[in-house]
């Protein structure tokens, strides 16, 4: 009746009547909210002054767009101010845009945009050795898709649909078998992206860090690409096909759908296939985390054997178990679906084929809000853009030496070394240090803790680079040998010798496994841990533990120090290796490794004397540099330490 009586006045110029009654609104509710004294202070801020725009203005958009189509819109002009319809929609259309437009509208993020791009083109790249297989699975869903058509209703495409529920079976197998070889070459690439890295990055970065990169993010990475993935192929081809079939059926009703889809982009929160990682999956990942931790938290062992190689090779073996379990899994999973859907579809294909074609509208919708929640939103791999931080990061290193020569003398010089540690720029640790090793002699390096010896042993390690002054080897910088061979001819046992848990056999041949037996006892009785190590529960095979931990500090260090004889190195570096030792065990431990059968260069840094005496030449270090003699260092070591137990005695 009020539509009848108002209609001779509105018909004319609905349009106008529309968007006159909409800006009045609007003018009303900005009016009110500027002046009027209890109006709540969000209404004048952005997101309520957002709203008001929409609720006020998405309805004449709406109508605006069907009369441009030449549609009728008298209903929906009255339609829409009905309480049932008009309001409700509009307060649905109002909280989404509250919620997710002024993001969407006012994020400037233009940078973190670019490096996602960057990463999502380079997961891409990952996935073009697979793309048959993709081509495959995007046929098959095709297939499937056209299966589950209303046009199904034809004979031929009702065959086809019989077989719909295998199609996905094999389509799922090969896609998810295709993403977890994806998802391991991934992780392989953040591992030996972080092995490439200089020493100095590992003294700033954090273990745990680093690992939870390589295996968690990249976990949540290819299980988000995954996940988008395999919605964006369902749904692109589902939702076009909906598509088409609503624009055969009514365009009007493809056309609202369209605008509805803002507003139905609230409602699902389609989170995708959670692939439940069996027991086993998870044991063998976190044995493939062991290998990556302890590799970073061993940093400079495997540096110091030149082993990135062996390391990669353990890391790759344990994510093929991974692998292969993945695919188990994959298969598992595929026929857990193909049999859970086929069960379902004997008791419901009936009803589902007459129930198709009632909720035909609101399934193409919540497809086609996914679709653009997909496009839109969910492009957010942040954790891609981590690990490709490493993969990017270009390590400090100079580029790698030539120089591999036949026969090495070993014949080291320090010349006027000046160095800092990155960590500490304002702190010299070497204040033009000069120094040399002698072919077949022992020099001994002594001074206060501190004073910087271990750091020289680290810069003839090639660990960190000298800001000035060089490291000449046989004549030659340092830098000029290549990377394997450099660290084949230095033997260093260090202060705190680390072991792998791995058994002690593995250890003592570390890295150089095709070291025979027999060499590996020769070298463990000459520094009598033949004795220790036979006695244990499996002798040479009895595992260490993690870090050594389940031996004894002097057990530990007896075989750090048969290591190093059994490379037949050229330079030997001992730095402090007696201290954990008592004193049978130092002599036997010198005795193996500074006997005259192999004239290598000696770099010994003790504090005992019992242990210096033995030495052909002694430098003292002092503040950065060469200090005064070690008699002068012993005397004021001894007055320090009389005066200390003086003034003991007198309190
Ligand atoms: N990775 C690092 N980053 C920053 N500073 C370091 C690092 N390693 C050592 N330093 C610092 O450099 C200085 C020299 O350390 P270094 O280990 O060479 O001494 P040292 O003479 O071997 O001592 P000690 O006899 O106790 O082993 C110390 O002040 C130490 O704190």
């Amino acid at each position: 009746v009020r539509l009848a009586q108002l209609s001779p006045l509105l018909l004319p110029h609905p349009l106008i009547t529309l968007w006159g009654g909409s800006l009045l609104r609007a003018g009303l509710h900005l009016f009110l909210t500027f002046t009027f004294p209890g109006s709540p202070l969000w209404m004048s801020s952005f997101e309520g002054l957002q709203s008001m725009g929409v609720l006020c203005f998405h309805c004449p958009i709406y109508i605006s767009l069907l009369w441009v189509c030449g549609q009728s819109i008298l209903g929906q002009l009255w339609g829409w101010h009905s309480w049932q319809g008009g309001y409700c929609i509009t307060v649905v259309a109002w909280l989404y845009w509250t919620r997710y437009v002024p993001s969407l509208l006012t994020k400037p993020t233009k940078e973190p945009q670019k490096k996602t791009g960057a990463s999502l083109e380079k997961l891409m790249g990952y996935m073009k050795p697979y793309i048959i297989r993709f081509g495959v699975v995007l046929s098959l869903v095709v297939i499937s898709s056209l299966g589950e058509m209303p046009e199904a209703f034809t004979y031929a495409i009702t065959v086809m649909s019989d077989y719909s529920h295998e199609v996905c079976a094999v389509c799922d197998l090969i896609y998810n078998i295709t993403m977890c070889r994806i998802h391991t070459s991934i992780q392989r690439l953040g591992f030996q992206s972080v092995l490439k890295q200089e020493i100095a990055f590992f003294d700033k970065a954090q273990t745990g860090d680093l690992v939870s990169r390589i295996t968690t993010d990249t976990n949540n990475t290819s299980e988000s690409l995954s996940e988008k993935l395999s919605l964006l192929m369902w749904y692109f081809i589902r939702v076009t096909f909906h598509f088409i079939f609503m624009l055969n059926l009514s365009w009007k009703l493809s056309l609202f759908t369209a605008m509805g889809l803002p507003i139905i982009w609230v409602i699902p929160k389609i989170s995708g296939k959670r692939y439940q990682l069996g027991a086993k999956v998870q044991k063998s990942l976190a044995q493939a985390n062991d290998v990556a931790t302890e590799t970073f938290t061993s940093m400079k062992t495997v540096h110091s054997f030149a082993n990135k190689e062996g390391e990669k090779e353990r890391y790759r073996k344990r994510l093929e178990k991974t692998y292969s379990l993945n695919k188990e899994e994959a298969v598992a999973y595929a026929a857990s679906t193909w049999t859970n859907s086929l069960s379902l579809s004997f008791n419901c294909k009936r009803s589902h084929i007459l129930y198709y074609g009632g909720s035909l509208v609101t399934e193409g919708t919540v497809s086609s809000g996914d679709l653009v929640a997909f496009v839109l939103y969910e492009l957010q791999f942040s954790s891609a853009v981590e690990i490709f931080e490493y993969v990017d990061r270009q390590p400090h290193v100079p580029p790698e030496g030539t120089l591999a020569p036949q026969k090495l003398e070993g014949y080291v010089q320090f010349k006027n070394v000046i160095f800092t540690y990155s960590t500490r720029e304002d702190t010299p640790v070497l204040k033009g240090l000069s120094l040399e090793l002698r072919p077949g002699q022992i020099t001994a390096l002594v001074g206060a803790s501190g004073a910087g010896k271990s750091t020289c042993v680290s810069l003839l390690e090639r660990f960190y680079l000298p800001q000035e002054g060089e490291i000449l080897l046989d004549g030659q910088p340092l830098n000029s040998y290549k990377n394997q061979y450099l660290h084949d001819q230095i033997s260093v046992v260090s202060q705190e010798p680390v072991l792998f848990a791995r058994s002690g056999k593995e250890n003592i041949k570390y890295p150089a496994y095709d070291a025979t037996d027999e060499e590996m006892y020769q070298a463990a009785e000459l520094d009598n841990a033949h004795k220790f190590i036979s006695d244990l529960p499996n002798g040479y095979d009895t595992d260490a533990g993690e870090k050594g931990g389940q031996v004894s500090g002097g057990q530990k260090q007896h075989i750090a120090v048969a290591r190093a004889p059994i490379r037949q190195p050229r330079i030997l570096v001992l730095d402090d290796v007696t201290s954990n030792l008592d004193t049978e065990s130092e002599h036997l431990v010198h005795q193996a490794l500074l006997n005259d059968s192999n004239p290598c260069s000696v770099l010994l840094i003790a504090h005992k004397l019992s242990t210096v005496e033995k030495a052909n030449h002694i430098v003292v270090l002092e503040e950065g540099k060469k200090g005064g003699t070690y008699a002068d260092l012993v005397n004021r070591q001894n007055t320090g330490f009389q005066r200390k137990e003086g003034e003991e005695l007198n309190n």
